[in-house]
C-alpha cells in the first residue's frame, strides 16, 4: 500500500489492511452526540503546565503539521479523567479545504474548519513509543479543541506564521524559545467530553484517553488560509486530513459539564 494519506487511493477507508485495529472496538474520532453523553461530577478540572522549550521544530510530516520539542522539559498534564502524570509529546493540526469541514470529533454531526491535538504520555512509561504500546486506554492522553473561524489567535500565531516555511512535506523550522504554547489554552480547562479511543491516524493504536473541549478556539480567515496553503507528499493540499467518526459500540462518553 502506498503510504497511508487522505487521498482515494490511501485514505482511511484502506487503512485497516496494514492497521487491522481500524475496524476495532475503541477507535477515534466519533461523533460526540449531546443527548447520548453523561454528566460525571466525579471529573476533576484538568491542569496543564507548559514551560517554554528551548529546542522546538514546526515540521509538515507529509499528513500534519506539527510542533516538536526535541525532548521532555516539563511539560505536563494532569488532573481531570487522568490518574496519573502525563509528559506533553507534541501537538498538530486537522483542517479542511473550506470551513464547513475539517475538524475529526464532530458535535451532533456538526464538523468544525479545524481540530488542534495535543498529544500526551503517561509518564509512568519510559517513553512516548513505550506508552503508545502499553495496551489499554491510558498509554496517552490527547487534548482536542475545535476551531472556528473568527478573531485572530493572538497565541497561535507564531505557529501559523510559520506555515509558509513548512509548505512542503519533510520541511521543518526551529521555533522561537519565546513561544509561549500555555498561551494557546484557554486560562480554565473546564467544560469537556472524555472517552477511551485511538490514535486518529496508523498505528491507530486504541491508547488514548480522549478530552475534547466543547468550547472551540477561535483563529482568524487568515490563520485558515495558511493551514490550505500546505501541500502534502503528493503535492496537493494537506486539507481533508481527517479521519470520518468511527463507531461508539459500548463505550460511555462522559462530560465535565451538565
Ligand atoms: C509508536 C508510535 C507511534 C506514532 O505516534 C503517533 C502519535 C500521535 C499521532 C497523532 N494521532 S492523533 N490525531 O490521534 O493525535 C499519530 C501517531
Ligand atoms: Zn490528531
Amino acid at each position: 500500500m502506498a503510504p497511508w494519506g487522505y487521498e482515494k487511493d490511501n485514505g482511511p477507508a484502506h487503512w485497516h489492511k496494514d492497521c487491522p485495529i481500524a475496524n476495532g472496538k475503541n477507535q477515534s474520532p466519533i461523533d460526540l452526540i449531546n443527548g447520548e453523553v453523561k454528566y460525571d461530577s466525579g471529573l476533576k478540572p484538568l491542569t496543564a503546565k507548559y514551560v517554554p522549550f528551548s529546542d522546538a521544530k514546526f515540521l509538515n510530516n507529509g499528513h500534519s503539521v506539527q510542533f516538536q520539542p526535541s525532548a521532555g522539559n516539563g511539560s505536563e498534564l494532569t488532573g481531570g479523567p487522568l490518574a496519573v502524570k502525563y509528559n506533553f509529546e507534541q501537538f498538530h493540526f486537522h483542517w479542511g479545504n473550506n470551513d464547513t469541514e475539517g475538524s475529526e470529533h464532530r458535535v451532533d454531526g456538526k464538523m468544525y474548519p479545524a481540530e488542534l491535538h495535543f498529544v500526551h504520555w503517561n509518564s509512568t512509561n519510559p517513553s512516548f513509543k513505550d506508552a503508545v504500546g502499553s495496551g489499554g486506554p491510558n498509554g496517552l492522553a490527547v487534548l482536542g479543541f475545535f476551531l472556528k473561524v473568527g478573531a485572530e489567535n493572538a497565541a497561535l500565531k507564531p505557529i501559523t506564521d510559520l506555515i509558509p516555511k513548512v509548505k512542503d512535506a519533510g520541511t521543518s523550522v526551529t521555533v522561537p524559545s519565546n513561544f509561549d504554547m500555555q498561551a494557546i489554552l484557554p486560562a480554565t480547562l473546564t467544560d469537556y467530553y472524555t472517552y477511551d479511543g485511538s490514535l486518529t491516524t496508523p498505528p491507530l493504536a486504541e491508547c488514548v484517553k480522549w478530552i475534547v473541549f466543547k468550547q472551540p478556539l477561535e483563529v482568524s480567515a487568515a490563520q485558515m488560509e495558511a493551514f490550505r496553503s500546505v501541500i502534502n507528499r503528493d503535492g496537493k493540499p494537506m486539507g481533508g486530513n481527517y479521519r470520518p467518526p468511527c463507531p461508539l459500540h459500548d463505550r460511555a462518553v462522559k462530560t465535565s459539564f451538565k
